[in-house]
């Protein structure tokens, strides 16, 4: 607790203030004790209609302050309800009070046979059906009615299961030309609506993630709403960003920690008057490597200055969303701390905060203590129709065995990680070296390199991309067959979102994990943490060989 309000502290003080080199050290520690901290999820989760979400009618208590500022009484049909409660606040605008724990509502489904049922407007349903989106995911037909109902949230589900739409369609319900409604600012000659800053700022830990984020949004809104959304991430011509924020006036930015920062601390981005706040990859952004402009991002965006920062009434500004396939209680934490009565939402379940408590587990499988209970911030971050295998080789061997494991299982598009970007060439130069078309993928490359090498993986000119931890997160190549881990993952998180990007919306997948026979323990303590069975293998004759029975997780503590 004390290094809680210790870190809190520090995060209220500026870069000159004489205590915070002093803080530093404790903050780093609970900063990565806290990750290590898992939630013991309280099994008491509501329903969608127990926090009052309806999809055909949503009826809102408090009253909203309109922009002639006449108090209305609220009450209206959703599509109403949708278009008006979150409309632009700028220059001579009140900005529209939030209103939640008020909602009441019912039977809403948690596995909705089709968008309508969500309560998006029909403008957007309609992109969505053209883009080939017709039936949404679990995870979608409960975040969506939650977000339009503007709870802050986390949104919790496995890997591949469009968690990136789960926040994009309620969003997009809400702000842009998909709202399927003239806002006021239009009808003002758009002029006063362009003056307002950002509406929606998402923030994604790589630049790569960043990108596909904004492809993600131009493919719903179209191409001749491609303005609406700009990307900042790091890594590209700064200037040219800032001339784009100038000409285009953007409603929604997405981009990564620094760059975001950056242009807002030099007064390029305005954000206070922003609506929503999403982290994606929230437990990477809640990382000690980008703690500096997160707090400023937390502090800023969506803020208007002055008043009392923790106040209620200063939280309740902007909507604050947070995503990842895993959630460590240091997510919850800070869901508390920075959101206003925020719930966690997965695929079948919506629980409150308040319910969850700390549940101290080593995540790292390589740790000596006994920790390999499994873990609620893991276990269901994988998708369930995963195979995970591992085979025990010599080191000089590993190379050799990813070779014989890709023609076995026929893999087009394998992904495959190490630790250290110094190896990373070498492994592509001996898969090329026997003929298996391969591209490195790392941090060290600029991001026009990046971006070409990802480009052939995608449009299958690489077969196997050869990464670390930068591809970990978030990447999206739907055909993604294979996942080889040449190097052990440090943690069950690590593990979880390496073998994510395979078998994703239901496709399927296989994951190889290759080490050597010293590190066959760390293997079993991670199946033990993810409760999945892992089974040792073998390549023989350009065959895949179960070389033990499938190992039972009771059988392998
Ligand atoms: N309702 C849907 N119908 C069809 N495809 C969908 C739907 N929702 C999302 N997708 C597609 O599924 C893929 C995975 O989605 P997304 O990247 O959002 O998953 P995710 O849960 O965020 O994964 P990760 O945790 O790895 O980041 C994407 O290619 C996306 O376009």
């Amino acid at each position: 607790m004390q290094s809680l309000v210790s870190a809190k502290f520090l995060l209220l003080v500026g870069e000159s203030f004489p205590v915070r080199r002093a803080l530093l050290n404790s903050r780093f520690a609970w900063f990565h004790s806290s990750v290590q901290c898992m939630s013991q999820i309280n099994r008491e989760s509501l329903t969608l209609s127990s926090i009052g979400v309806k999809s055909e009618q949503i009826e809102i208590e408090p009253k909203i302050i309109s922009k002639s500022n006449k108090v209305k009484p609220l009450g209206l049909a959703s599509s109403e309800v949708l278009n008006s409660k979150r409309k632009p606040f700028g220059i001579g605008e009140k900005k529209i009070v939030r209103a939640k724990e008020k909602q009441k509502i019912d039977n809403a489904p948690f596995a909705a046979k089709s968008f309508s049922e969500l309560g998006i407007p029909e403008v957007l349903i309609e992109r969505l059906g053209k883009e080939g989106f017709n039936v949404p995911t679990d995870v979608q037909s409960a975040a969506v009615p939650t977000i339009l109902k503007n709870h802050d949230v986390i949104i919790q589900s496995y890997t591949g299961s469009g968690k990136t739409l789960a926040y994009l369609l309620p969003i997009l319900s809400v702000i842009g030309p998909l709202r399927g409604e003239i806002r006021e600012c239009d009808v003002d000659g758009g002029e006063a609506g362009k003056k307002l800053g950002v509406e929606a700022v998402i923030v994604a830990p790589s630049r790569e993630l960043g990108m596909q984020i904004v492809r993600e949004f131009e493919r719903i809104l179209g191409v001749d709403n491609k303005k609406v959304v700009q990307q900042l991430v790091g890594g590209a011509n700064r200037t040219r960003q800032e001339e784009a924020l100038k000409k285009n006036k953007p409603a929604i930015v997405v981009g990564t920690p620094g760059r975001i920062a950056e242009l807002s601390a030099s007064g390029k981005l305005r954000t206070h008057g922003c609506q929503y706040l999403v982290l994606d990859e929230v437990d990477e952004l809640l990382s000690f490597n980008f703690r500096e402009d997160m707090h400023r991002l937390l502090e800023h965006v969506g803020r208007r200055s002055g008043g009392d920062l923790k106040s209620n009434a200063k939280k309740a500004e902007r909507q604050l969303i947070m995503v990842s396939a895993t959630v460590p209680f240091s997510v919850v934490r800070a869901a508390k701390s920075w959101g206003s009565d925020p719930l966690l939402v997965q695929a079948k379940k919506i629980v409150p905060l308040e319910t969850l408590s700390p549940e101290p587990v080593n995540l790292s499988p390589n740790s000596s203590s006994n920790s390999t209970k499994p873990s609620k911030a893991v276990v269901e971050s994988l998708p369930p129709a995963l195979k995970h295998y591992y085979c025990v080789v010599r080191l000089q061997h590993k190379v050799d065995t990813l070779r014989r494991c890709i023609h076995a299982l026929d893999a087009k598009f394998v992904i495959v990680f190490m630790n250290h970007t110094k190896q990373l060439k070498d492994v592509v130069f001996k898969l090329e070296a026997r003929g298996v078309k391969a591209a490195e993928l790392h941090g060290d490359l600029g991001k026009l390199g990046r971006s070409t090498t990802l480009k052939k993986f995608k449009n299958g000119e690489v077969r196997v991309l050869v990464t670390n931890e930068l591809s970990a997160r978030g990447l999206d190549v739907a055909e993604c067959d294979l996942v080889v881990n040449l190097d052990l993952p440090t943690d069950s998180i690590h593990y979880a979102h390496r073998a994510g990007r395979t078998g994703r919306l239901g496709r399927k997948g296989t994951v190889l994990t290759i080490c050597e026979e010293s590190e066959v323990f760390v293997v079993r303590k991670l199946q033990k943490q993810l409760e999945i069975p892992i089974t040792c293998c073998d390549f023989v004759e350009g065959k895949l060989l179960v070389t033990e029975e499938e190992t039972t997780l009771s059988s392998a503590s």
